[in-house]
């Protein structure tokens, strides 16, 4: 596995086409693209990385995945009354089915969905609570006290986050918003302004790993359930081409981070701040397929004859 991780470090190193920084984040438009990092936290406790594994970044949207864990243990079932568990073909942003849909996003993890799951976990306490909550779930899964949230980026964001507060008035308007606007917005940039290493993220994502061995947090049958939606969801428009590439449940941020789940065997997490045109970390993408390939592990079968990564 060691091995594996550092040759895909390398082949991501030497690629002239590390994609397009995010930009419509202030904060996070001077990231530079030229790094990359890779980890892997398996089922027997050992953990793996290579490049720039130990340099934190901004996970965005991979967020949504410890939101709705959270959520969900707010209210059960009771979330998917309020968002829906189908993929949308549409960029992660997009408003165009809410008003088609009476206000209901088609799932958790593009972002009218996610703003739900805040609201959710947000409700009837303060911004300052409910994050405290989301940092010590992530901490809880990550066995790590050091993960913080960047003021800097959650304060950009939100500084210029117009889509997002339309998003959010939309389902206002459709009475899906329970907290104030202000309060959940501000609260969803936070979220989305939690920062990790790829060994931090890897760490993290045991939670969604079936094994003795990983963190408890969430039931088996839950478990399964966020593993379905990040194979379903967790790429947006692209997330048929990541099951198509990669075959793992995996959750992406225009942080250029993702975390890929390999059920029962690990947790990893990827790290590469160019993105594809549907948002997704291009070389992040490359080097899981490339992971893929060479582990077997798409949930979808093990290509014949293949060697065993141990
Ligand atoms: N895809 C993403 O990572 C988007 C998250 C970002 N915070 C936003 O709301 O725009």
């Amino acid at each position: 596995m060691q091995k594996l991780l550092e040759e895909i470090a390398t082949t991501a190193a030497t690629n002239p086409d590390k994609g397009r920084v995010a930009t419509y984040i202030p904060e996070l438009a001077g990231t530079d693209p030229n790094q990359f990092g890779i980890a892997a936290a398996m089922a027997d406790g050992r953990v793996f990385s290579a490049g720039d594994a130990d340099v934190p970044f901004s996970i965005q949207s991979v967020s949504k995945v410890f939101a709705l864990a959270l959520a969900l243990g707010r209210v059960g079932d009771a979330m998917w009354t309020r968002v829906g568990r189908e993929p949308s073909g549409l960029s992660f942003d997009s408003v165009l089915l809410l008003e088609r849909e009476n206000g209901i996003p088609r799932n958790p993890f593009i972002n009218a969905g996610a703003l739900v799951t805040t609201d959710t976990y947000l409700a009837g306490s303060s911004p300052r609570e409910a994050l405290g909550e989301l940092l010590r779930f992530i901490r809880a899964a990550a066995d790590d006290d050091g993960i913080h949230i960047n003021e800097k980026v959650a304060r950009s964001e939100l500084a210029t986050a117009h889509r997002n507060y339309s998003l959010a008035h939309y389902l206002a308007s459709f009475g899906n918003m329970q907290a104030s606007i202000d309060k959940v917005l501000g609260t969803y940039c936070h979220q989305c302004g939690v920062e990790m290493t790829c060994r931090q993220l890897a760490m993290a994502g045991r939670f969604l790993v079936d094994g003795d061995k990983m963190p408890a947090l969430v039931s088996a049958e839950r478990r399964r359930r966020i593993n379905a939606l990040m194979m379903t969801c967790g790429h947006y428009d692209g997330s048929g081409d990541f099951a198509f590439r990669v075959g793992m449940p995996g959750k992406s941020g225009v942080g250029g981070g993702i975390l890929v789940v390999s059920p029962g065997r690990a947790s990893i997490a990827v790290w590469s701040p160019g993105l594809n045109p549907y948002g997704n970390s291009k070389l992040g993408t490359e080097a899981m397929e490339a992971f893929a390939r060479k582990t077997g592990w798409s949930v979808f079968g093990v290509p014949q004859g293949h060697e065993q990564v141990t």
